[in-house]
């Protein structure tokens, strides 16, 4: 590992370490997309070479796909798994009952359908992603190309029909054109501020004709792993109700090592 990370990268870093506790040889694993997720899929690399674990991954984007072959973990599609036994990714937003906000780097869709698949997800996380309530960080929306306007123009009258108040809608560019996802779709991104109700704003948005997926992941996640940049790590599990921290001291070539004592 480099030696020197930015306090981010290091709370990042922590949290995937972490996450690796809960894979074991044999498992079939979704791997999420963004840089947090980069961390944990380099972190699983150091254990397929030095240790030997065996593992399959499914990627949730061509990017993760790709630095998953190049640290050595064997790749294969969600039809060939069928059924995987944890997920780890990032968020964007994660709230107290585990509820995500996703898709800030547009894999929401394959994000969603991966973790759906699985036993259980983890969602790895440095603090700033935390919330009281879900909606600061614009809602993605994975919306088919024909027709997008359309498509966005029932999308803002829904929220009318919810009492969302001073909600706009923007199309994702990258650069002069818009964002074209892994499916070949583009996103609409949400800003409402704050979503009182996640659960029914997920619902009411995948009814829209041309919208594909939207970024909320409503009871999919069950532990959430976050990261500080001193190297503790705070572990939220919504089945046993409990949190426990791990604290990991950074030694001077960069690696760490987990004071798991007081
Ligand atoms: O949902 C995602 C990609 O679609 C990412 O997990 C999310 O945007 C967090 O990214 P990062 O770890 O880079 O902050």
């Amino acid at each position: 590992m480099p030696v020197d990370l930015s306090p981010i990268d290091k709370a990042k870093y922590v949290a995937a370490k972490r996450a690796c506790d809960y894979v074991e040889s044999g498992m079939k694993l979704g791997l999420g997309t963004g840089s947090t997720a980069a961390w944990l899929v380099r972190c699983l690399g150091e254990l397929v070479r030095d240790e030997g674990l065996k593992i399959k991954g499914v990627p949730t984007s061509t990017r993760t796909a790709q630095l998953a072959r190049d640290v050595g973990i064997e790749v294969i599609s969600l039809d060939e798994a069928r059924w995987l036994d944890l997920t780890i990714d990032g968020a964007d937003e994660y709230d107290g009952a585990l509820n995500l906000i996703k898709g800030g780097g547009g894999a929401l869709l394959q994000e969603k359908i991966v973790a759906t698949a699985s036993d259980q997800m983890i969602v790895i996380a440095d603090a700033s992603k935390k919330v009281e309530t879900l909606g600061a960080f614009p809602l993605p929306i994975e919306v088919i190309p024909f027709g997008w306007q359309t498509s966005k123009a029932l999308v803002e009258e829904a929220l009318v029909g919810m009492d969302v108040m001073g909600a706009t809608t923007s199309l994702r560019m990258n650069g002069q054109a818009p964002f074209i996802t892994d499916e070949g779709n583009h996103i609409l991104d949400l800003h409402l501020n704050r979503i009182g109700n996640a659960r029914q704003l997920s619902l009411v948005l995948n009814q829209i004709p041309g919208i594909v997926e939207n970024g909320l992941f409503i009871d999919i996640c069950d532990i959430v792993i976050t990261g500080y940049g001193d190297g503790r790590v705070e572990v939220h599990d919504i089945n046993k109700g409990e949190v426990d921290e791990t604290r990991y001291d950074f030694l001077d070539d960069g690696n760490i090592f987990a004071d798991l004592g007081d």
